[in-house]
């Protein structure tokens, strides 16, 4: 038989609104355990509201979001948030020294030689391994970005939230960031959630694109072979279009 896949994120009945503008109604939607699934919609649809509720950074009003099946309260590090903006990163540290900071303070205790090994493994993964001895300011964005991203992974979270992580890179970079981002995926098995307004963007990353518009689902497109016909740009268009 086919796989048994199980439900990582669950948001059940989720409403949010802010000064009593409704931003988010009755939102239900399960997020399955290793899947890459990208939220796009038009600009201001609450996308990075419903981020934020998924990561614990903020309440809804009412309905429930569980990571496996416990209530999210507040931030954990199980889900962790990776934003737009570069400067996530602590300038007066190396890119090395960087990542090695959440794994110093992790409950795990790792030892010494095993936080070494850790950083350099995911530098390896992010290709960055020959500039770890750079300080932020001297990397370009989308190096930045890929320290970000290893910053956040190397402490093996559960799910990954991605907030329009490569919203202001040139086309080149971002398609590089791509292919890094599905490696790391694949290799580590890790729940991403990726909020874009960039639809050839969802279509090469995603297993599923939710499109959010008007404060409701309007539709879930399954993308398993990362279809980027324009019959498929077109489907999404049609949803996605004010
Ligand atoms: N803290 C806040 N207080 C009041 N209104 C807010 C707040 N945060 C967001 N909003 C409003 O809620 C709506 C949804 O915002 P949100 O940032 O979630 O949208 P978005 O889909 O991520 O937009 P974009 O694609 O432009 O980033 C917007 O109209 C925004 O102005």
């Amino acid at each position: 038989m086919g796989n048994v896949m199980s439900s990582i994120i669950k948001i059940k009945n989720l409403s949010k609104s802010y000064e009593k503008r409704l931003i988010l109604e009755q939102i239900n939607l399960e997020i399955e355990s290793g899947e890459f699934l990208c939220i796009i919609g038009p600009s201001g649809c609450g996308k990075s509201t419903l981020l934020n509720l998924m990561g614990g950074f903020m309440k809804p009003d009412s309905g429930v979001i569980t990571l496996q099946d416990k209530p999210v309260k507040q931030p954990s590090r199980d889900c962790i948030m990776v934003f737009q903006e570069f400067d996530q990163l602590f300038p007066w540290q190396t890119v090395q020294q960087n990542l090695e900071f959440p794994l110093k303070n992790d409950k795990k205790k790792y030892a010494k030689e095993k936080i070494r090994q850790l950083s350099n493994d995911y530098l390896e993964m992010v290709k960055l391994k020959e500039f770890s001895h750079f300080y932020p300011q001297q990397l370009s964005g989308g190096m930045k970005q890929r320290v970000a991203i290893a910053r956040s992974l190397v402490t093996t979270p559960k799910v990954l939230l991605m907030d329009e992580p490569f919203g202001s890179l040139d086309f080149q970079t971002k398609s590089e960031l791509h292919q890094t981002l599905l490696e790391i995926w694949k290799k580590t098995q890790t729940t991403i959630v990726f909020v874009t307004h960039d639809v050839r963007e969802a279509l090469e990353l995603a297993d599923r694109i939710v499109i959010l518009k008007d404060g409701v689902i309007k539709q879930i497109i399954p993308n398993q072979n990362k279809d980027q016909s324009e019959a498929k740009m077109n489907e999404i268009i049609k949803y996605h279009s004010p």
